[in-house]
């Protein structure tokens, strides 16, 4: 018997690429959206429920009518410059939102609960690599929203036995291996969708946001995780939760870091195609370097990425890219990223 699951956010990025997964290791996924950012064609694991999680009765509805035995929470607004501009609208569907997910989990009796958290919960830390013993200092509303959410969750846990695991993603990334699945938002943000929206003609102002950070060749620094492994990790943490784990927080990344002129180099090495070699100012409040420390997570949930190494990430980025946006005539590329490493030499794009 698969034990049903709710996956709210389920037709999102990373929450699709979990149903996937979930539905391999036999659950069965109930996905519940409102189509803000996720895809119909991403519906593709199991029933869905067309709703809102601020709709604190359709939750429980929902949860009831398919018998779910836990939730994985994905639903949030993931943008940190929107989040900036329009904080309202982060801690609103966030918060909020989280806070609605946990009324109707209760009034339908479920108290087990996997979160999507995130790195930017700890701003931009002294050092690298970054272990949950690292003080969380976020430095825009959308990590302190995902950080205000797992005090939540540690107040729950005690007060009405909810038990929850949240999980800090690193930098999600790739696509499905069977190209069923991918990267697609709008307007896309992220780095290796937009080079591959930039070869495709899709993006016109692709450009590498910094070259002056402290790290060896002077770009910014992230620690890229294969989104099939973090789907994995999500079923892992969940039997967990089903086996009777107490709850807590983990890092999900590979311990490695990459810069981004290191991934845009992979990005031409995979594709065989040059980028457009523009480099631009900061944007405003990247760090220099996110390095996750996986231990904790590789100890406790037996946690080990199987598809995180670059080349994987950026080949089944780039087989789905060519399958969800059909080249445009005309590209107007003014380089190559090899060009890049010679800092300088590039026009600025500002
Ligand atoms: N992509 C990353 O690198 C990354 C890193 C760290 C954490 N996260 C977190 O992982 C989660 C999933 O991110 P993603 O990249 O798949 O984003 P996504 O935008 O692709 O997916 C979010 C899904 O939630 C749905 N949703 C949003 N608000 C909703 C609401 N009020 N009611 C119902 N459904 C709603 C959207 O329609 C979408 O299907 C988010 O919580 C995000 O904060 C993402
Ligand atoms: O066109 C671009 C886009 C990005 N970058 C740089 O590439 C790196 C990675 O950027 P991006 O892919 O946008 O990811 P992050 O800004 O690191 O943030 C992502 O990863 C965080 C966890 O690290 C999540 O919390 C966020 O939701 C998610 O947007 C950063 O140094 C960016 O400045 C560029 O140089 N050019």
């Amino acid at each position: 018997m698969s034990a049903p699951v709710l996956i709210a956010g389920g037709a999102g990025y990373i929450g699709a690429h979990a149903c996937k997964a979930l539905a391999a290791r036999g659950y069965k996924p109930v996905i519940f959206d409102n189509f803000s950012t996720g895809h119909r064609a991403f519906v593709r694991w199991g029933p869905v429920v067309e709703g809102d999680i601020r709709d604190a009765a359709a939750v429980g509805w929902a949860i009831r009518e398919h018998g779910c035995e836990a939730v994985l929470h994905f639903a949030a607004c993931a943008y940190v410059g929107e989040s900036v501009s329009d904080p309202r609208k982060y801690f609103d569907n966030n918060v909020t939102g989280t806070l609605a997910v946990l009324d109707g989990m209760r009034a339908a009796g479920c108290n087990r609960l996997v979160f999507s958290s995130t790195c930017a919960i700890y701003g931009q830390p002294d050092t690298v690599p970054i272990s949950e013993d690292t003080r969380p200092n976020p430095i825009n509303p959308y990590g302190a929203s995902k950080l205000m959410v797992e005090q939540i969750l540690r107040d729950y846990r005690p007060a009405y036995g909810l038990r929850s695991i949240a999980l800090r993603y690193f930098n999600a990334c790739g696509a499905d291996v069977d190209g069923e699945i991918g990267e697609l938002r709008d307007p896309e943000t992220h780095l290796i969708p937009r080079a591959m929206m930039a070869l495709q003609g899709h993006v016109r102002d692709f450009a590498v946001f910094g070259s002056d950070f402290p790290t060896p060749d002077g770009t910014a620094i992230r620690d890229y995780i294969h989104v099939s492994d973090l789907a994995d990790a999500h079923a892992g943490a969940l039997d967990a939760l089903l086996g009777g784990h107490p709850g807590g927080a983990y890092n999900l990344g590979t311990g490695r870091g990459a810069s981004v002129l290191e991934v845009l180099r992979m990005i031409e090495r995979v594709t065989g195609e040059e980028l457009p070699a523009v480099t631009g100012r900061r944007r405003e409040g990247d760090p220099a370097a996110l390095v996750a420390d996986p231990t904790l997570a590789r100890r406790e949930l037996g946690f080990v990425p199987r598809s995180s190494d670059l080349e994987t990430i950026v080949g089944t980025a780039w087989a789905w890219h060519r399958r969800a946006h059909p080249r445009r005539p005309g590209d107007g590329r003014r380089g190559t990223a090899q060009e890049w490493s010679g800092r300088g030499a590039c026009p600025d794009s500002e």
